[in-house]
């Protein structure tokens, strides 16, 4: 059995070699001769996998290492029986971690607090949730927007987009990209929504491009409106508007969710539901996967003030180190994709061991995902 796994896939090559002949393949573009013999496939988010991609191939799965299936015809797979996993969550948390740096840094560059502002999110699935948690667990109010789940009945309190777009001060999108249908997020914020927004509001994309309509934002940016924008993630892709770009106040290569923590999770759920689907079912423990974190423990005193958190999270993850080096060659061909292929190693706030003498502090900082203790 032939397995053709992505070259960006950590550990793919390791585990899906227990299983027959791994070849890794680059995501874009997918050499198309390697096809022709595969029977499975491993993707990430660049490889488009429709019916012009695998019409005629004898590829029988494909599994994709991420959260957002947007690149996947999961219609088309079925109807033409493949079977098909993605890997739900495995990198919610690197997207959470992502977002605090990010705000945590504003906090500080404009001299605001984070508790005092209301944080509007959209989308609460595996990340809006976990986001939502830690803003909680640091005494932050947050509103949340997911019609889905509110039409659904789920528990929790759900509010309409244009409650938060007047309330938010913060809004912070988590949403799949829909194209269509009573759910579309196809450019959400589109011109009216960023006419609608207060000044001085902050908006965070780290879902996917399209969601925001980056021509109006760039027009909402350069207008007398106050308003500051994140983007982990473009309209388009890989080509960027570098007009945008230098507009934003951080601006990065969609590596939000890129913690090795996530993308292992990613390989080890598509290897896992793989494994299954041809009868041979195994599970692999992250922790059987991952080096030791390059820092593993710190000792940490007194109360937990904002400031001090900044200090703390930049100890594991400070998303400066992925703005500036965008800043740096964006627009020049290929090299937005190499930054994603050769990406340093990112760990996540849990390979931090922090030893406290305050309770409390021990007590949040363990909500917020830490490994802490008291000592
Ligand atoms: N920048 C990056 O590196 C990453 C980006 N992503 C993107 O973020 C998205 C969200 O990730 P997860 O939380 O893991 O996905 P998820 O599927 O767990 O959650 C998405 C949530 O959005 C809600 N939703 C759907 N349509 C909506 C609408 N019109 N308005 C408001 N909410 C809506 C759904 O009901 C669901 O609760 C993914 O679909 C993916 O596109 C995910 C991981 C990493
Ligand atoms: O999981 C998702 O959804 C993402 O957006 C991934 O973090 C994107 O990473 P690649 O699959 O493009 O490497």
């Amino acid at each position: 059995m032939k397995i053709l796994v992505d070259e960006n896939m950590p550990y793919a090559v390791e585990l899906f070699s227990r299983l027959g002949n791994v070849q890794a393949v680059p995501g874009r573009p997918i050499p198309q001769d390697a096809l022709n013999d595969a029977d499975a496939l491993m993707v990430r988010s660049v490889t488009k996998v429709n019916e012009s991609l695998l019409a005629g191939k004898p590829v029988k799965f494909v599994g994709t290492a991420t959260a957002g299936t947007d690149h996947v015809d999961d219609a088309w797979l079925a109807s033409a029986g493949i079977g098909f996993s993605a890997a739900p969550g495995c990198n919610a948390i690197a997207v959470v971690e992502y977002v605090f740096s990010s705000l945590l840094i504003l906090a500080q560059r404009d001299g605001f607090q984070l508790r005092d502002k209301t944080v509007g999110i959209i989308g609460v699935g595996n990340v809006g949730s976990r986001l939502n948690a830690r803003l909680e667990a640091l005494g932050v109010r947050t509103l949340l927007c997911d019609p889905p789940r509110a039409d659904r009945g789920d528990a929790g309190e759900f509010w309409p987009l244009e409650k938060l777009v007047a309330e938010a001060d913060i809004l912070t999108f988590h949403t799949p990209l829909n194209m269509s249908g009573p759910y579309a997020t196809h450019h959400l914020v589109d011109a009216g929504l960023l006419a609608r927004l207060p000044a001085d509001r902050i908006l965070v994309n780290a879902c996917r491009g399209e969601v925001v309509d980056n021509a109006a934002l760039l027009d909402a940016l350069d207008g007398s409106k106050k308003l500051t924008a994140v983007l982990d993630v473009w309209e388009p892709e890989p080509d960027l508007s570098l007009a945008l770009l230098d507009k934003v106040a951080i601006g990065t290569a969609h590596i939000a969710g890129y913690s090795l923590e996530g993308k292992a999770r990613g390989t080890t759920q598509v290897f896992e539901a793989f494994s299954q689907f041809i009868g041979q079912p195994q599970t692999v423990p992250l922790e059987s996967l991952l080096p030791a974190p390059e820092f593993a423990e710190v000792t940490l005193s007194g109360a937990l003030s904002e400031p001090k958190l900044l200090r703390l999270i930049h100890l594991v993850y400070d998303v400066r180190r992925d703005d500036r080096p965008l800043r740096r060659v964006a627009g020049k061909p290929g090299e937005f994709d190499k930054l994603r292929k050769f990406y340093e190693e990112r760990r996540e706030w849990s390979s931090l061991r922090v030893i406290c003498d305050d309770a409390a502090t021990a007590d949040v900082l363990k909500k917020l995902g830490f490994n802490s203790q008291l000592g």
